[in-house]
């Protein structure tokens, strides 16, 4: 069963040209998917269209649809996506820096309309992944590291038990160190059954934690192929994990557990 299809899906933002045209992209159920691309590829666009705030940007489909857990959403307005089952986590800084750990929490499972008890044994399950927020709870997020924001944000995101998350540029502005505990935070979640969508700039990373990835270009998917060859892929490897890497990624640690170089940003933004 897939959790995620996309199926030639075109989008417009008011009268200009199509920003993505006859995308098609699927997320098997369990699986990590990265979607890779340089700046303006359209991956931004493709993340609004599947969690249905392309609205908000001015934005629509023009044609194609998108599926979630097998039911076509693609008019649904955003809150019943998330209730379908679907969590975004924007990149760290887009948490409320006026509340609390714990109210940023708790404000990622309103969705889900938790009764006390309830809400507070996902937040432990939650917290299991993010053991260092749990120091944190009364803290203002404004005040956290970015490294932290980060976790917040994919944390507030699980907090409605996502069967599909998606993921926007979690290593975003991170140091190295940071990165890679980002990472394996994003591997521990996916083991437990949740299916992901990254869009990451440090395709290093994107690559060594996915099972398939996409490479998106002009709003349209240039390359496609599971993450395996996609690694050894020399024009990828050229444009997008820097020629050093070619043949030095390692496999995902879903495939195998091993360390990775997490600093392979893309090249030719
Ligand atoms: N709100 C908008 N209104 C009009 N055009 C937009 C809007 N958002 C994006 N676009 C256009 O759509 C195309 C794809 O942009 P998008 O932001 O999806 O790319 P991206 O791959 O996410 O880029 P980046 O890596 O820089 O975030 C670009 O040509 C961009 O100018």
């Amino acid at each position: 069963m897939n959790s995620l299809v996309i199926d030639s899906l075109s989008v417009r933002y008011g009268a200009a040209s199509l920003s993505l045209e006859d995308v098609s992209l699927t997320v098997p159920q369990g699986q990590i998917v990265s979607l890779l691309g340089p700046n303006g590829a359209g991956k931004s666009t493709l993340m609004r269209a599947v969690s249905g705030l392309l609205g908000v940007h001015g934005g629509a489909v023009a044609s194609g649809k998108v599926e979630l857990l097998g039911k076509d959403v693609t008019n649904d307005r955003s809150s019943k996506r998330v209730k379908a089952g679907l969590a975004q986590a924007l990149e760290g800084r887009q948490v409320f820096p006026g509340l609390t750990v714990a109210e940023n929490l708790a404000s990622g499972g309103h969705v889900r309309r938790y009764r006390r008890a309830q809400e507070l044994e996902v937040r432990e399950r939650v917290l299991h992944h993010f053991p260092r927020l749990g120091d944190l709870m009364a803290r203002k997020a404004g005040y956290l590291s970015g490294g932290e924001q980060q976790m917040l944000a994919i944390g507030r995101a699980m907090m409605s038990q996502p069967k599909v998350l998606l993921l926007d540029e979690p290593s975003l502005g991170l140091a190295p160190k940071i990165v890679a505990d980002v990472r394996d935070v994003i591997v521990d979640i996916n083991k437990e059954g949740t299916s992901i969508l990254l869009v990451e700039q440090n395709a290093a990373m994107a690559m060594a934690i996915a099972h398939y990835g996409y490479v998106l270009e002009g709003g349209r998917v240039v390359k496609e192929g599971k993450a395996e060859d996609l690694r050894g892929d020399a024009e990828i490897a050229e444009l997008y994990l820097g020629a050093s890497a070619v043949g030095t990624a390692e496999p995902a640690p879903a495939v195998q557990a091993t360390g990775i170089d997490t600093e392979g940003a893309i090249q030719h933004v």
